[in-house]
């Protein structure tokens, strides 16, 4: 009988120690089955938890089309802040970079010689001629040249470029007027005729004009006169929205004297201190068109005189762009040229041919097709860009 209480006590020992040792495992290991069950939803919430902020993104996301912030940009195509003009030339200076090889390195190479002998001075004077500084202007640079060179004896390369700099400069007549006149009389605005022929840089002038004058704190409208290209008036348009400058247009084909008219009319109702007429381009031998520019700008005088007739000539165009200039400043009363595309050559001397010939003041230059590529022209930083720096 003691064997069998012995016995069962010791069963009872072992029952209670095994649950004794069961049972905190039990407790330690996880709650695997609440687990398991809600598993799938712990495989999802894995990524979820740090993709959650993306997929969730797609519900706000379907409603962001109509809240698509790209919309009030649309609203307001930013107002562009034009560069100021003051000291553009002097950074657009390396757009000259052609016609420094012919000025900077050719000329100065030529005159720096230790003996410059007379074949020397026909290869400088073929240098200026093929700059199209025009022969009348090169030949008195020339002669002006070798007397100062004899009389002082100049040998340093320093010395010479100072004296070819000045005789360049003067050549350029730096006394001449070359304020733009775009300021309003009274509550008139001003008004700036732009007249050339085809493909010049009109229409693009008007464009960098506009925003040089908006630059410098005036408020501009833009009449598109030049009604026989649709193109003209779209892209006059698209300068004037890109610094918030009025443009008034007429239907295509429309009489361009009437549309410049207008132009002025709003101007005038709306006090803008300028109105820019951009015209369409003419070939100086067709004597309508020249006869349709001559209307344009009297129908315009009904408002008051034409404060500045610019004259758009295309550099590139060299000599020949004389011929056609003098036949527009016969039509039209030119009060300056504005030369377009030296950038894109070797022949800045144009500058000194044209107001040599013409008489009339080369007022603002194109050094490129960018919307700020257009600088007040001026004579010693023009010739400063011309020799080059270090030259
Ligand atoms: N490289 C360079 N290109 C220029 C300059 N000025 C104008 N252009 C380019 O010359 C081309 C003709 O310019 P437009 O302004 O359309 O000429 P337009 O005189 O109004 O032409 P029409 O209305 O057809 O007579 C365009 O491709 C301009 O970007 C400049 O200074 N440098």
């Amino acid at each position: 009988m003691d064997y069998v209480v012995v016995a069962l006590v010791m069963l009872g020992v072992l029952v209670l120690g095994g649950l004794g040792l069961v049972v905190p495992r039990l407790r330690r290991r996880p709650p695997v089955p609440p687990v398991t069950p809600s598993s799938p939803p712990v495989i999802t919430e894995k990524p979820v938890p740090e993709a959650s902020p993306v997929s969730v993104a797609p519900a706000p996301v379907v409603e962001a089309p109509p809240a698509v912030v790209e919309e009030p940009a649309v609203e307001e195509p930013a107002v562009e802040r034009p560069e100021p003009s003051a000291g553009r030339l002097v950074r657009l200076r390396a757009r000259l970079s052609r016609s420094q090889n012919v000025f900077g390195k050719g000329l100065l190479g030529l005159l720096s010689r230790d003996h410059i002998d007379d074949d020397t001075w026909e290869e400088i004077e073929d240098s200026l001629i093929g700059a199209d500084v025009g022969i009348e202007a090169t030949t008195a640079i020339v002669e002006r040249l070798r007397e100062r060179t004899r009389v002082l004896g100049t040998k340093t390369a320093a010395d010479v470029r100072a004296l070819l700099a000045e005789e360049l400069v003067a050549a350029l007549e730096p006394g001449m007027d070359r304020t733009l006149r775009s300021a309003p009389t009274g509550d008139t605005p001003a008004v700036i005729m732009v007249v050339g022929v085809n493909g010049a840089g009109k229409t693009t002038t008007c464009g960098k004009i506009a925003r040089v004058l908006i630059a410098d704190g005036r408020t501009v409208l833009m009449g598109a006169a030049d009604t026989f290209r649709a193109a003209a008036a779209e892209q006059l348009a698209t300068w004037g929205s890109r610094v918030g400058a009025e443009v008034v247009r007429g239907p295509e084909g429309a009489d361009p004297a009437s549309v410049a008219f207008d132009a002025v009319k709003r101007g005038i109702e709306t006090r803008v201190d300028t109105v820019l007429v951009d015209t369409a381009g003419r070939l100086q031998n067709k004597v309508g068109l020249m006869d349709e520019l001559g209307k344009v700008k009297r129908v315009v005088e009904k408002h008051g005189p034409v404060d500045e007739t610019l004259l758009v000539l295309d550099a590139t165009t060299g000599q020949n762009g004389l011929e056609q200039a003098r036949v527009f400043t016969e039509v039209v009363d030119v009060t300056g040229v504005v030369l377009t595309k030296l950038d894109g050559t070797a022949k800045g001397g144009i500058v000194i041919a044209v107001q040599r010939k013409l008489g009339i003041p080369v007022k603002l230059v194109g050094l490129g097709e960018g919307p700020d590529d257009l600088a007040p022209f001026e004579p010693v930083q023009f010739v400063d860009a011309l020799l080059g720096t270090g030259a």
